[in-house]
């Protein structure tokens, strides 16, 4: 059966504006995109009234945390899915940080098996660079590969050892994987949890140093020249880390890298105190100058893409204290809205950049089919109310978890439906 998406506004990149378009969906697969103007024989088909609303390629986010298996309690694969359907985003990665660790090829295939019966978003495991992401001991990657693993890391911690990582991206530059760092060097941190800034000094509390961050980047972009791997970093925060990258680029490293929406939108200096673990992510939230720079890197794309690095924890746990509490915020069902209230609203961005860094850019620099609106692609669409504006409320989220600092935040741009493959997944 097909499906007709009528009326939708599409972004032109050409002539820098919204367009109407009807959009055919058949056996999954985008299969005609014609003009608002035109009649459509829509008879018997079923059909989605996008009239007046955005119609874009389905968001895509190459930075979760579903927490299964393991911690599911925080999230699960459903749950997740559901949250990012709610946001707009028709694929996710997921983060290795689980329990068991997502280091052998049975955990990798429990969470496509497991995402496959769900049926709403498209799921895309990584595996960890080492067991149990202790940093000892590479894993198989060749059998995690074979299980459909798309890349390694060991996000939640960095690979402190230089020879391990060095070991590491030779062995996935030989199976043409990905390495994905999370980048922070221990030695540098030493049990701090806000940045080394206005907010850490006024509180007299130890601060997180920019280079425990850009150390590793530093290090790993040589790593990265000397054995020809496609080297990806997680979540940029600083302006040194950033220079780095630049550079690497400018000198033919293969290296790319992501930034989250509350870098972009938040410094330390909008933290309200030390009683709310809501504030509380890795990495911390930087300075105002820091926040300009990775803004400017997404710009003149030395930033790739933006990711969410939708991070749940139970409202026990974030209940800890500040000291106490574990790093992470929830991003899906936000991130839009977020981004072009803050971003397109502003007039600093055109929609079409927010929805490239969204879509084509994760596309392009993980080689996934999906990610533009054109013919033949998969038909993963997403349709956005661009007029609509709501306050933030965590309560509604689908996400097993709401600790994030947005809540209350009145917010225009949200999703009302989306569609994977041709079906419509989520829908307000
Ligand atoms: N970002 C976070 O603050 N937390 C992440 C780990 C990570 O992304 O490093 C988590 O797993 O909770
Ligand atoms: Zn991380
Ligand atoms: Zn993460």
């Amino acid at each position: 059966m097909s499906l007709w998406i009528l009326n939708g506004q599409v972004w032109n990149e050409a002539s820098a504006q919204l367009e109407s378009k009807h959009i055919q969906v058949k056996d999954g697969v985008i299969a005609a995109i014609v003009d608002g103007s035109e009649q459509v024989a829509a008879e018997g088909c079923e059909v989605v009234d996008a009239a007046g609303k955005l119609v874009s390629a389905g968001f895509i986010d190459m930075h979760v945390h579903l927490r299964d298996p393991g911690f599911t309690h925080k999230e699960d694969i459903v749950t997740g899915s559901r949250a990012a359907a709610k946001g707009g985003f028709t694929t996710i990665a997921c983060m290795p940080n689980t329990r068991p660790v997502t280091d052998t090829p049975e955990t990798v295939k429990y969470i496509i098996d497991k995402a496959n019966e769900a049926e709403l978003v498209k799921v895309l495991p990584y595996a960890a660079i080492t067991k149990n992401e202790l940093g000892r001991e590479l894993t198989d990657f060749a059998a995690l590969k074979e299980a459909g693993a798309i890349g390694f890391t060991d996000d939640g911690v960095g690979v402190q050892n230089a020879q391990m990582m060095k070991d590491a991206m030779a062995l996935a530059k030989s199976l043409d994987m990905p390495v994905i760092a999370h980048c922070e060097d221990d030695s540098l941190v030493k049990g701090a949890w806000a940045s080394e800034g206005a907010f850490s000094r006024k509180h007299g509390i130890k601060g997180i140093p920019n280079e425990s961050e850009a150390i590793h980047v530093g290090r790993d972009v040589l790593l990265a020249e000397a054995t020809g791997v496609h080297y990806h970093v997680c979540h940029v925060s600083t302006e040194q880390s950033v220079r780095l990258i630049r550079l690497a680029k400018q000198v033919g490293v293969k290296v790319t890298a992501e930034v989250c929406p509350h870098h972009l939108i938040l410094s330390d200096e909008d933290i309200p105190g030390l009683d709310d673990a809501n504030w509380k992510m890795n990495p911390p939230l930087r300075t105002p100058r820091d926040v300009e720079a990775v803004i400017e890197a997404l710009e003149d794309g030395t930033i790739d893409m933006i990711v969410t690095d939708h991070a749940p924890h139970s409202a026990e746990e974030k209940a800890k204290g500040v000291d106490l509490a574990p790093f992470g915020i929830v991003g899906l069902e936000t991130a839009f809205p977020l981004l072009y209230t803050k971003f397109v609203e502003t007039g600093r961005w055109t929609l079409g950049f927010l929805l490239k860094r969204m879509t084509t850019d994760p596309a392009r620099v993980f080689g996934l089919q999906q990610g533009s609106l054109e013919v033949g692609k998969p038909a993963d669409l997403t349709v956005v109310d661009l007029q609509e504006t709501a306050k933030v409320d965590p309560s509604t989220f689908l996400s097993k978890s709401t600790n994030m600092p947005f809540g209350g935040w009145e917010l225009k741009g949200w999703p009302t439906a989306t569609i994977v493959n041709g079906k419509i997944v989520w829908t307000k």
